[in-house]
């Protein structure tokens, strides 16, 4: 059986099984799940250390070579879209590339093609031939760095710490002493110094600049050694003065010896100066690839000359890019540009991408190495490691923690103003219904929104360093719901603790005690959701839109609007999974047991607490058994969300032999 499978029927037999079975049935589980852990950590070191043996452990310099590139997508009717165009060029040890080209012309699509890194798409192809000094690129054993567009890292970890933490999770078998001293080394040398313990922030939080950002995902990526660095519009919304700073860091790595590869956007003529060789993309297609420094001799040998005191990237821009104003400019401005690919095309005698492969820029013929390289720490030892990132997170998130401690202590006040200080008369029992409901749907509205918040750009972090290889889904989700179960606890607690009293609900310790632990799961069982939720979609945005939709059904079969007696045959497995149902019924009975009403003075009057339960439906419920539904419900949503996040691994497309080959 393959893993998801595996993962799948445990899950499944946990959640179908009767409750007496459930701990037998975990008990297995955890066991065959250890035994399958252990069996791919082994498979993992293995493989580690084959690549390992493979290259020594030396920091070989890498020269990266790609023919014949190219990448198309069929749509649904049939039409394809040349995203690459037959592409060929070289990266360079000690050299820094420059892939420029207009927006769309496919310069990420190319980084991501050399890096090995094309997410997987249903009608996308990909082809071309992928060398590292000469080796197929897939059996070379080098270490490569991708430094993404987006920068996103935990927000309450100062520098030192998220560096520290990817030395540690990278880095398993080196000294505590020697990940500091390399840590530091990092910091200096990419100018991190003054900023080495400030938060990197967020919306909410004061952090880092953009310019700090850009060094610390350099940085984090620097953590295992690579040879070969990949940076994805490394200046993209960074002001002029931190765009230099940015790229004279990737040059300071090609100086060292690494090949650095940098898509970019329009830079200026300082930061165009700094680049050693260029690739120049308009539609997929190329239209230079050789040294910088020959790029305007070269159009200007086509007649397109650079004017004097002239940005030359501003220049090579303007000839390369699509003028969608008009339909005679965009006309002429593709005839152009086809013109210019097609000119590439043709056979150059004194070809400036030939040029250079006599002259490498670096002498020594190994990458000087910011830091060792290291296998990633065993299990125990990365949920330790994960707890006390997600412990730092959440403790520290003070400006979150105070939204949402005010947001509770709000809505205690006005529920508890409005239902002050509830009686025992017969309309009492409607308000009495009313605030339970209303406790149970704010509990559940309230965490899950935070955790839609959050979790879909925590989840983006989570795999990008699984790509790494950082870390097993298992660990991270353990170790983040154990260190957010404190924290996520005094919410419910502050908000009960001001409505309990405040309405005069069933005055006892001991139920206050289970009005407060219906709530506290509740508010976990809504975080579980939203942790499904955000694992799903796409992004914050659409989690915030699926989310409500999801918990509206929820709200509807919640106990109060519709008696579960009443709901269509095909419709009644909805109020079983509705955790806000079972709260409500738990808190019912946990309010009206024993509970005496006033007579009415007309009709049929209801005296007894229970005589009201039996009215909702709720005759045969305890506050244990909503409490283990909710429970159920509570399991469920947690193997769920792992299971997505271990499916959501990201995939990436195999680059194909050309056919022609
Ligand atoms: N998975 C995909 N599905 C549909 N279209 C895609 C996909 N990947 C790339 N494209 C298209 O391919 C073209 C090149 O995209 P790419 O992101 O590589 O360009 P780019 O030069 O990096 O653009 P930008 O500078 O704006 O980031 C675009 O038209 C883009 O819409």
């Amino acid at each position: 059986m393959g893993n998801g499978l595996v993962d799948f029927a445990l899950g499944a037999a946990v959640i179908a099984a009767p409750q007496h079975q459930v701990p037998i049935l975990a008990g297995g589980a955890a066991v065959k799940l250890v035994r399958l852990l252990r069996g791919r950590r082994k498979d993992a070191r293995q493989a580690e250390d084959a690549a390992r043996s493979s290259d020594g452990g030396a920091a070989e310099q890498v020269t990266l070579a790609w023919e014949h590139v190219s990448c198309s997508l069929t749509d649904k009717h049939g039409k394809t879209k040349e995203i690459l165009k037959d592409l060929s060029g070289t990266a360079r040890p000690g050299r820094l590339l420059a892939l420029m080209g207009p927006s769309g012309s496919g310069k990420t699509t190319l980084l991501n093609a050399l890096s090995g890194q094309v997410p997987f798409a249903k009608r996308m192809h990909l082809e071309g031939r992928l060398t590292m000094n000469g080796q197929p690129a897939a059996t070379a054993a080098f270490r490569q760095g991708y430094v993404q567009q987006e920068d996103i890292f935990y927000s309450q970890l100062t520098v030192r710490e998220t560096l520290m933490m990817a030395a540690h999770l990278r880095m398993g078998d080196a000294s505590q002493g020697s990940k500091e001293a390399l840590v530091e080394r990092l910091i200096s040398r990419l100018g991190l110094a003054k900023a080495a313990d400030t938060v990197v922030g967020d919306k909410k939080t004061r952090g880092l600049s953009g310019g700090e950002k850009k060094r610390l995902s350099i940085g984090c990526e620097l953590i295992a050694s690579p040879t070969l660095v990949f940076a994805d519009e490394a200046t993209t919304g960074l002001d002029a003065f931190q765009a230099e700073q940015v790229m004279q860091t990737l040059k300071d790595l090609a100086a060292d010896g690494h090949t650095v590869v940098a898509s970019i956007h329009q830079p200026r003529s300082s930061i165009f100066a700094m680049f050693d060789d260029l690739v120049l993309l308009s539609e997929g297609g190329l239209v230079y690839s050789g040294p910088a420094a020959d790029a305007l001799d070269y159009f200007a040998s086509l007649g397109h000359k650079c004017p004097s005191h002239y940005n030359p990237a501003e220049f090579l821009a303007d000839l390369i890019s699509i003028d969608y104003s008009s339909p005679e400019s965009e006309a002429s401005t593709r005839a152009r540009s086809a013109k210019l690919q097609a000119a590439w095309r043709q056979p150059h005698t004194s070809t400036p991408a030939a040029s250079t492969a006599s002259r490498p820029a670096s002498a020594t013929s190994q990458v000087v190495p910011f830091v060792a390289s290291g296998r990633p720490c065993g299990w125990p030892r990365q949920a330790q490691l994960l707890f006390s990132r997600s412990w730092r997170q959440i403790s520290r998130d003070r400006a979150t923690n105070i939204t949402r401690a005010m947001t509770n202590i709000n809505s205690a006040f006005v529920f508890g103003a409005i239902f002050w200080q509830l009686k025992r008369t017969q309309t009492a029992i409607q308000d009495r219904m009313g605030l339970l409901q209303v406790c149970a749907i704010n509990t559940a509205m309230s965490s899950l929104i935070k955790t839609l918040n959050v979790f879909p750009t925590e989840r983006v972090i989570v795999e990008r360093e699984r790509t790494k290889k950082s870390y097993h889904v298992l660990p991270y989700f353990v170790s983040k719901l154990v260190a957010e179960s404190p924290i996520g606890a005094m919410f419910p607690l502050l908000f009960a603790s001001i409505v309990y009293p405040a309405a005069r609900l069933n005055p006892s310790p001991a139920r206050f005690g289970r009005f407060l632990g219906l709530l506290t799961l509740e508010s976990f069982v809504s975080s579980s959701l939203g942790l499904a939720v955000g694992a799903v979609a796409p992004s914050t945005e659409a989690a915030l839109a699926l989310g409500p939709a999801v918990i509206l059904v929820f709200i509807v079969f919640g106990g109060y609007y519709v008696n579960g007696e009443n709901v269509p045959r095909a419709l009644q497995w909805l109020p079983k999974t509705s955790f806000i149902k079972h709260a409500f019924q738990g808190l019912c009975v946990n309010e009206f047991e024993g509970l005496e009403f006033e007579a009415a003075k007309a009709g049929l009057p209801v005296t007894t607490g229970q005589q009201v339960l039996d009215r909702y439906s709720f005759y045969d419920r305890s506050v244990g058994q909503a409490a283990l539904s909710q429970g159920r419900i509570l399991l469920f949503n947690y193997w769920l969300t792992y299971c997505i996040l271990k499916a959501k691994k990201p995939r990436y497309l195999t680059m194909e032999t050309p056919k022609a080959a």
